[in-house]
Order: structure tokens, then sequence, then C-alpha cells
């Protein structure tokens, strides 16, 4: 069925609308990095730069390392970014752009997160290093898509039950991260738990500056949450749109985050840029 214009919106060059590349400007392993800033401190590792372009807070660099072709982008901040991101990344490897119509022949991306996040456990310290391995929505974005076949329940019922969520905010979700892409970042100096995606930094993630918050425990009920050893370990705010719009899509995705804040002890890097740093070399090892 062929996809309207106002659906599928390209640029006078035949690029898609918001991350202005093409289909031949996209590898298959995909580096996503909140800070545009951040892909540069990617690709100065690589053997070669083929294509760099930049629309708004989108910016791509796609090369070589180590025979390997990586495109990096970044997505800015938040999930509204990342459905963008996910649904024009899809689409310039799965929608024929001259035809307008969903390919036969669909290909499945790797998408790897290299994010900055705070961490709600004590012992997790800032510029350590965390895989998430559930990404836990609270940002409500993934309800415009048919996600709850992807979601698990169980975890999402004894949340709901653990915190006595607020029946006027989004039904939290917990989407999985690939195994497959977990298995290969995983290593005893990183720390494993569920990821909050937040839909802000401040209230939603529990800060308060001048203003009261709906429920001030929140932040303590996602560090008691437990169940059968799962727990929370962390706060950002893209992980869990990446998951599931991934699921949804039939791509892989997992999300690595260097911990610069841990909200419970009130700490906050000294660092920011050497652990990241340290985190994409990490990554980068481990592709
Ligand atoms: O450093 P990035 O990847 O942007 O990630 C984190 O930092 C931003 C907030 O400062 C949010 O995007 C959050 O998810
Ligand atoms: O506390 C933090 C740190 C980084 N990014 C977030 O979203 N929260």
């Amino acid at each position: 069925m062929l996809i309207k214009q106002s659906e599928l919106i390209l640029n006078p060059d035949g690029s898609i609308y918001h991350l202005n590349l093409k289909p031949e400007h996209v590898a298959t392993t995909v580096l996503l990095v909140g800070d545009q800033n951040r892909v540069d401190k990617i690709t100065k590792h690589f053997d070669a730069i083929e294509f760099t372009i930049q629309k708004r807070e989108f910016k791509t660099q796609t090369g070589i390392y180590q025979g390997k072709r990586i495109s990096v982008i970044s997505t800015g901040i938040g999930v509204d970014n990342i459905d963008i991101v996910l649904n024009e990344l899809d689409a310039l490897v799965n929608i024929d752009f001259a035809t307008r119509e969903i390919k036969k022949n669909l290909t499945r991306l790797d998408i790897i997160r290299i994010g900055t996040s705070g961490a709600i456990q004590k012992e997790i310290p800032v510029n350590s290093f965390l895989l998430s391995t559930y990404g836990l929505d609270t940002t409500g974005m993934l309800h415009a898509y048919n996600i709850v076949s992807q979601c698990q329940n169980k975890l999402k019922k004894a949340f709901v039950q653990h915190t006595s969520w607020q029946r006027n905010k989004a039904t939290p979700l917990f989407i999985k991260a690939n195994d497959t892409l977990k298995d290969k970042f995983d290593s005893f100096t990183i720390y494993k738990g569920i990821t909050v995606t937040s839909s802000g930094f401040y209230g939603p993630q529990g800060r308060i500056l001048r203003l009261a918050l709906q429920d001030p425990e929140l932040n303590t009920k996602f560090e008691t949450f437990n169940i059968e050893g799962l727990r929370i370990t962390n706060m950002e705010m893209e992980t869990s749109a990446i998951y599931g719009l991934a699921k949804l899509l039939g791509h892989r995705a997992v999300s690595l985050n260097a911990i610069l804040a841990n909200r419970t002890n009130g700490t906050f890097s000294r660092q920011s840029e050497k652990v990241i740093d340290d985190l994409i070399v990490y990554t980068l090892d481990r592709l």
C-alpha cells in the first residue's frame, strides 16, 4: 500500500524529514546517543568516516570501525525524539522511498544506546556503567502503538501495586532488552537492572527545585521494588522507547548508560566526560 506524502515525509533531496538521511547513508549497526557532541567522541575511534549530516539535534556520522560499517546518530533528549528516530531509521531500511511501499524483505537493525543516567540504588556509584535489562516506561508515548503484547505484565502489576501508581498517569510498561545484544555487551564490570525511562528530568525523575511532587516517595518506591531479585537501578529518558519501538519494528536493541548521578546518595560525577569516553571504548570493544 502506498504511504502518503503526509506520512512518509521526504525532503526535496529525497532524504527523510528529520534525520535528513537517504537509505544508502545508514549502516545496519546503529549507535544512538543523546548529545550531538557525543557523536564525534565515538567516530574519532573510527578508521574512516564516510558521511556526516546534522539537522536540528539529529547528527549522523556513518563510518568504518575495525572493518564494520556503523552509523552513530544523536537523538537529543526524550522519548518523543526516539519516536522520530526509530520510525525514520526503520523507514530508511524497510520502506522503498521510490514506490512508497513497505519492502518485502525486511532489514533488522542492531541498535545500541550509549547514554547517561542517574542511579537509584545506593551501591551503584557514579562513574560506573549500567546495562538496562528492561526499560520501564513511565512516559506514555508507547501507548500510541499496540505495545502491550511486547511487555511484561507480571512486572507491571507488581510495580503498580508496590508504588500505588496514580491512575491518571500513563500505565507503566516493562520491555526487555534483546537477549543476544544484552549478552554481547555484558561483563563483570557493568551493572545490570531495570531502567526507568521518564518523561522529564526534574519532577518526573523526582527532582525538587521549586515545585512540589505529586508523590515525593516515588524514588524510594523505585529503590525498594524487588521482584524475584529484579530491581530498578537507574533513571533516564530514552531506553524504554528504544526497546519498545525496536521490538515492534523487528530490530534488536540494548541500552548502556554511564552513571553520572546517584540520586539516593545525592552525588554527581566530577568526571562525566571521562566516564562517557570510557563507556564508548567499552562498547566499541564489544561490537
Ligand atoms: O546523555 P543522554 O544520552 O542524553 O541521556 C540522558 O541525559 C539527558 C538528560 O540530561 C537525557 O537524554 C537522559 O536520558
Ligand atoms: O539523573 C540523570 C542523569 C542523567 N540523565 C538523566 O536523565 N538523569
